[in-house]
């Protein structure tokens, strides 16, 4: 069952497209769990937006699920800073403080000891706790997250990870996110914008292999002149350069003469940056 289906979406402010998705319909079932993609000003925002009915489009967009039943993180969450966390959660919950339910979930999101404290002197990691705890309170069947770790260190944000990996189960979620590592340990869908344009949207497998990524290695820049023979071209990136591997036979090809050389590498199965990169080459935006 489609939860979401649009049909020829645009939005335009003043006399600028910034969303168009003329003649592309995109259908999000239940039990999707999709990464949003791309880079700044892609549209992706607005993209949630839309679904929500935020702002206002033009074309068609058909929900099969009540506002009630979605959870939605934005990133300007719009709380005031001087509120307390507890008037903001007895607020958002409609309940007690003291409610022996509440403060039970309080302690399975490690919030109960920032009760008395100001929302606006909250840690990131603290914030985000406390925004996931009310996301997920009412435990919605259909979660949004528009960058849900952004400003998190690599610790905070790694137990993020873990427990969004949990509490997604049998829901559909929507996470908008700059980070790759998100979507290959959470997500099966892609929709990747730029520029407000769809470029494509699929199951991660279906889109590694229509793209004809079966796996990348990543050496540094000076060794990549040991495959260059086998291959046109490698993508950039830092002080690296990836290959792209589009079979297995390339595979062992390109390690046989890799290992002999006994250069450093990385090898991986789902390169999300090659993905993105060859996307946008093919369909021609770079
Ligand atoms: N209210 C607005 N008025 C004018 N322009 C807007 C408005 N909202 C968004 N835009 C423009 O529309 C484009 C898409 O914005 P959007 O926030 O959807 O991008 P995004 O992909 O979410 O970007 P980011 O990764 O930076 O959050 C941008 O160029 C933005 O400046």
């Amino acid at each position: 069952m489609d939860i979401f289906s649009l049909e020829n979406v645009r939005v335009r402010i003043k006399d600028k497209m910034i969303l168009d998705l003329k003649n592309r319909s995109i259908h999000i079932s239940k039990g999707d769990v999709i990464g949003i993609i791309g880079e700044n000003g892609a549209g992706k925002t607005t993209f949630i937006r839309v679904l929500l009915d935020l702002i206002k489009f033009e074309g068609k967009v058909e929900r099969n699920i009540s506002f009630q039943s979605i959870g939605v993180q934005m990133q300007k969450n719009g709380f005031s800073g001087l509120i307390k966390v507890y008037e903001l959660i007895s607020f958002i919950c409609n309940s007690s403080i003291k409610d022996k339910q509440l403060t039970e979930k309080m302690r399975d999101f490690q919030i109960d000891h920032l009760l008395n404290k100001r929302v606006e002197s909250l840690s990131g990691g603290e914030l985000q706790r406390l925004t996931l705890f009310l996301v997920m309170y009412h435990d919605p069947d259909v979660l949004i997250f528009d960058e849900i770790t952004t400003g998190l260190d690599y610790q905070t944000r790694k137990s993020v990870l873990n427990y969004l990996k949990k509490i997604i189960n049998n829901k559909t979620v929507l996470m908008v996110t700059h980070y790759y590592e998100e979507i290959e340990k959470l997500a099966n869908k892609l929709l990747i914008l730029h520029q407000g344009r769809l470029l494509d949207y699929g199951f991660i497998d279906s889109l590694f292999e229509k793209y004809e990524i079966f796996s990348t290695f990543t050496l540094k820049k000076d060794d990549f002149s040991l495959l260059e023979e086998t291959t046109d071209k490698g993508y950039a990136f830092e002080d690296k350069v990836v290959v792209i591997n589009r079979s297995k036979k390339e595979e062992d090809k390109r390690l046989q003469i890799i290992q002999k050389s006994n250069c450093t590498y990385d090898y991986k199965k789902k390169d999300f940056y090659s993905l993105y990169k060859k996307i946008i080459e093919q369909k021609g935006v770079i």
